[in-house]
């Protein structure tokens, strides 16, 4: 191992040894997020104040009816406009187009997507970047179970899952294996969706995926995999929301079975 790369692993828990000059830009999908909406805008910008990181974060809101768009307005007020981008759209149009769609507006060189129902901590974001900093890798997925990328680009430890029924958990597990079996990109949370991307990537991949709802994380990452882009894994600890609910319905289950088979046809 050259000593660039024990020293990155070394400090992966650690602050940044030299500044790092990038900027963040964070895509928020959110669907009836008004009360989580102020604590993870708060941690994020926590995490990239602690660490010096130019960030900023875009808010895609699909005119949620419990006001999650005045709060974000409120939240703009307080942190700044070129903070908090409010990008809202007229109705639920599902969480694979809300990326689509805030990416238009990022003007960072890295792209951080994630959920707004603290199930994604903004405590992991510097080891995502300190791993993409130590490989000079293209992307950077949280993951809930035991890594496949080699042990170079990963950690040992698997991540986990808290606040899961039975069926949630089987629902998940199942999603992965189905994929991981069927399309074998060798990344170990295919449905996962908090990852961080070169923003150029992520630019990249998104025009080619077709998927419109949760079926698109999969989707992505096995596009990813399939153009020769490298990925390294942090171990994540998703813990199911306390406020609000899911939006997962049998019908986002349905529509990643079909994502799946038209990847296995056309990839
Ligand atoms: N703008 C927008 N946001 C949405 C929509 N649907 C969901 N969201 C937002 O997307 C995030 C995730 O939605 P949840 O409803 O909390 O998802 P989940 O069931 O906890 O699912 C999680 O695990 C899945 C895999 O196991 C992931 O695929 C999914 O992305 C998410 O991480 C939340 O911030 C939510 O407000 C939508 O149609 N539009
Ligand atoms: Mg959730």
């Amino acid at each position: 191992m050259n000593p660039f790369e024990s020293n990155a692993s070394v400090n992966m828990q650690g602050n940044f040894n030299t500044p790092n000059t990038h900027k963040y830009s964070v895509i928020l999908p959110t669907y009836n997020e008004r009360k989580n909406l102020p604590i993870i805008v708060w941690l994020l910008a926590r995490v990239f104040e602690e660490n010096q990181l130019a960030w900023e974060i875009i808010v895609v809101d699909d005119a949620s009816p419990d006001g999650t768009q005045e709060v974000a307005h409120q939240l703009a007020a307080v942190y700044g406009q070129d903070k908090i981008i409010l990008k809202p759209r007229a109705g639920k149009l599902g969480l694979g187009t809300a990326y689509i769609h805030g990416l238009n507006f990022c003007t960072g060189d890295f792209v951080i997507i994630m959920d707004a129902d603290f199930s994604h901590h903004p405590k992991f974001i510097p080891q995502f970047i300190r791993l993409q900093q130590a490989h000079n890798l293209d992307i950077v997925t949280g993951t809930r179970y035991s890594s496949h990328a080699t042990p170079r680009l990963s950690e040992a430890r698997p991540g986990g899952v808290h606040g899961w029924d039975l069926k949630r958990k089987l629902v998940s597990r199942g999603a992965n294996f189905l994929a991981d079996t069927v399309l074998n990109p060798g990344v170990s949370d295919l449905t996962g969706s908090f990852r961080l991307y070169r923003l150029p990537v992520l630019r990249h991949i998104i025009t080619l995926t077709q998927s419109k709802g949760y079926v698109f994380q999969m989707e992505m990452m096995v596009r990813a995999r399939a153009l020769g882009y490298s990925v390294g894994e942090i171990p994540i600890t998703f813990v199911d929301r306390i406020f609000g609910q899911s939006k997962l319905g049998a019908d986002e289950i349905v529509g990643y079975a079909k994502g799946v088979w038209s990847l296995f046809v056309g990839v």
